[in-house]
């Protein structure tokens, strides 16, 4: 069945090209990018193979195997020879000793260092940067203070004080850490959990992308038995969207789970990470990806939920641990959040390896009781902030800040992730690290390092973008209409394939709009099931389901808030449509970013603004400008010269104004918020209907005159009832 033909009606829509015409682009939900990546040289690429080429050489010597073999890429941890065989003898010990042993019977790469031109060089192929963010006299460590050296550096402090130039503490700064060529060097490198390597292997990812590459070797430093122990540092990290961050944070926070529960402590348990994330939709997301990379390795993932115990307080009284077995084994489609909760001093306290949760949800648990103090969750090593530039907003900040106050491990590290991160990310990360070290009376300093993929804060550059003026609201309903007729394809060189989604800036606004789309399905495609909205006032089992059926393919059109702006990964998404502009420039590159995902091609981004949206346009143009010139499509560009000149820029309060509330013309007020219908007189800013204000006032009159014939009638035959019932009664019971 061909979805776009059914969907537009269309008749005449024809899905294989014509004989002599240019074959159809690859849609983003056809099939699975050849490789993820989206920076490479060919300098770079060379030098990768060589070495995975020498690798592969070595590995199949030590495993008396033939070399050369062009499949080893593929059966990059030569799973499934291996894990039968270790199956087997598994049947026997139990997973961990499995673990422990088999940490010595893989070729080890120790001796694999590269020297600085060739990290340079694949770092630089793949357009990644790394700085280390330390004060520079760290970073450069003074020579010890002798009596001479004393008297020297007065002389000096004299006749001049030696300050490094812009540049010079740029070059300092920067760092050329070891790259991950291959998956198969998570084992023989860093020594990763058997287990937790097979379980990457079975996901079928054949190159790790850039932020993989440059984040794993870093995070799983200190587990690597090169000569050059690196310590694990505090980490920044800001990756294009859907280049694989989930990835790159979850395995170094299962293989040091693994690690501990081997290691003298093991005796500990409790809560040893936390993943923040801002939506429920992300957070189960990512306990549904962590459920496939801990099988078998004895760590658990829960995702937090509404009720459960974290800790133990003192003010409960006793709490009864139980065995929550059954717990992590558990999908997210079978949450019950919507079951009448135990009240929360009977619930059992979680032990979980790993929490995954939003961020009020995780604070509500710790400070039981609404107590001003927050609960301590002492055994925490890893904080992982997943979109932290959101999670650091004032919105959560506090919230956020809250939940790492509260990790009082002194060996805590914390990662933060995102594809847009501002400075000021930055200077909250380093002043809450320096805040907490003096808390606890920490002295030592340890690595604080930001990697950026590509260029911070742009969009990925396989998109297709359309900025389209529509002049007024009904101006984009008819044009989102038309996309979805078989002439749109002919009528504009947009063609906007399901399944797609749409985003409004408000709920009601999405509410609305959802409701004038809904009969445009044809019944024999689906009809309205096939069109659904998702936005935070549903129930959570209500959104589980929309969230399910269109991961399924069920629905195929799904309008949407801000909400699904971040980290949901619906891998074949064929477009974004921004009915209404998005409130920032991060908003758009988040948006936009739901398509094009993993390195496949093709998405597409339609983004209407009317007159009142023209002095908002500018940073989404400048993000288009950059996102196709990082692209090279020369001649090929959707945002002119002229365009980009005349459009006003915006001062920097109506930037923070139009990222707290949205387009003013659109904005709902508390009060009329509640009219989700958009038919208050005050929603006209906020209305979505193709009806012109006169033709609803007929409509409205209609109505008025059919409701009050109605109540003449029923107000008749009431009076004439009671004429016919006027005896007694007797009294109601
Ligand atoms: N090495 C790889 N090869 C191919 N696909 C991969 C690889 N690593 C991750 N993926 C896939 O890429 C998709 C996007 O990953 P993920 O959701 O982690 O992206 P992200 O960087 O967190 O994006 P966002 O910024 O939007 O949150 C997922 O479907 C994941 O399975």
């Amino acid at each position: 069945m061909d979805a776009f033909r059914l969907l537009t009606r269309s008749t005449r829509f024809k899905s294989a090209a014509a004989p002599g015409t240019e074959p159809a682009a690859p849609l983003p939900s056809t099939g699975k990018a050849a490789n993820p990546q989206l920076f490479r040289t060919a300098e770079g690429e060379k030098l990768e193979a060589a070495k995975n080429r020498k690798k592969r050489k070595r590995a199949a010597a030590v495993d008396d195997e033939e070399a050369g073999d062009d499949a080893a890429e593929l059966d990059f941890f030569q799973s499934s020879k291996r894990s039968s065989a270790a199956k087997a003898e598994a049947s026997a010990p139990s997973k961990s000793d499995q673990d422990q042993t088999s940490d010595q019977d893989d070729g080890s790469d120790e001796d694999d260092e590269m020297d600085e031109v060739e990290r340079r060089t694949i770092l630089n192929s793949h357009k990644i940067k790394v700085t280390d963010l330390r004060d520079l006299d760290v970073i450069q460590p003074q020579p010890p203070i002798t009596k001479e050296s004393k008297k020297k550096k007065k002389k000096q402090k004299k006749e001049e004080t030696p300050v490094l130039s812009k540049k010079e503490q740029k070059r300092a700064r920067r760092m050329y850490p070891q790259p991950l060529t291959s998956f198969k060097e998570l084992r023989t490198r860093y020594k990763i959990s058997r287990r937790l390597a097979e379980n990457v292997a079975e996901q079928g990812f054949t190159v790790p992308t850039e932020v993989q590459l440059g984040t794993l070797p870093l995070l799983l430093g200190d587990s690597c038995v090169s000569s050059k122990t690196t310590e694990e540092p505090d980490l920044l990290v800001v990756a294009p969207t859907g280049s694989g961050k989930t990835l790159s944070f979850l395995i170094p926070v299962i293989n040091k789970i693994v690690r501990h529960h081997h290691s003298s402590q093991s005796d500990e348990h409790g809560i040893l990470s936390i993943v923040v994330a801002p939506t429920k939709e992300l957070a189960s997301q990512i306990v549904n990806e962590g459920r496939k990379l801990v099988a078998g390795t004895g760590v658990k993932i829960t995702l937090m939920k509404k009720g459960m115990r974290v800790v133990e307080r003192e003010d409960e009284g006793e709490a009864n641990v139980l065995d929550e077995d059954s717990e992590a084994s558990r999908s997210d489609d079978e949450e019950d959040d919507d079951k009448p909760k135990k009240a929360r001093s009977n619930a059992p306290v979680t032990k979980s390896d790993i929490l995954v949760t939003t961020p009020l949800q995780l604070v509500n648990a710790l400070s039981a009781h609404q107590t001003t103090t927050m609960a301590r969750l002492p055994l925490v090593r890893s904080l992982v902030l997943d979109e932290a530039d959101v999670l650091l907003d004032p919105l959560f900040r506090e919230q956020t800040l809250g939940i790492w106050r509260s990790c009082v491990h002194p060996d805590l590290r914390v990662s933060l992730w995102s594809a847009t991160m501002g400075s000021n990310i930055d200077d909250i990360t380093r002043s809450t690290i320096k805040e907490r070290q003096d808390d606890i009376g920490q002295t030592t300093q340890h690595p604080l390092v930001r990697l950026v993929v590509g260029l911070k804060d742009s969009a990925i550059p396989n998109i297709e973008h359309k900025l389209v003026y529509a002049a007024t609201e009904q101006g984009k309903l008819l044009g989102l209409r038309q996309l979805l007729r078989p002439t749109a394809a002919t009528a504009s060189d947009v063609r906007l394939r399901p399944p797609f989604l749409i985003f409004t800036q408000t709920i009601p606004r999405a509410i609305a709009l959802h409701s004038e789309l809904k009969y445009d399905i044809p019944a024999e495609a689906g009809g309205s099931s096939r069109i659904a909205v998702l936005h935070s006032d549903l129930s959570d089992s209500q959104r589980s389901e929309i969230m399910r059926d269109f991961r399924k393919g069920e629905i195929w059109i799904l309008v949407t808030t801000d909400l699904l702006a971040r980290g949901v990964d619906f891998r074949g998404i064929n477009g974004v449509v921004n009915y209404d502009i998005p409130n920032s420039a991060a908003v758009y590159v988040h948006r936009v970013g739901r398509t094009g995902r993993a390195g496949r091609a093709g998405g597409i981004a339609v983004t209407y603004y009317t007159k009142e949206d023209i002095p908002y346009v500018k940073s989404i143009a400048n993000i288009i400008d950059v996102s196709e010139k990082l692209r090279g499509t020369e001649g090929k560009k959707s945002i002119q010269r002229w365009l980009l000149d005349s459009l006003p820029d915006l001062s920097k309060n109506d930037k923070k104004e139009l990222k707290k509330h949205g387009v003013k013309a659109r904005q709902v007020s508390k009060q009329l918020g509640k009219d989700k219908e958009g038919e208050g007189k005050g929603m006209r800013g906020t209305r979505i209907s193709t009806k012109s204000g006169f033709e609803r006032r007929m409509e409205n009159r209609k109505k008025g005159a059919i409701e009050a014939s109605r109540n003449r009638k029923a107000n008749a035959s009431r009076g004439a009832e009671e004429s016919d019932n006027g005896s007694w009664k007797g009294l109601e019971d």
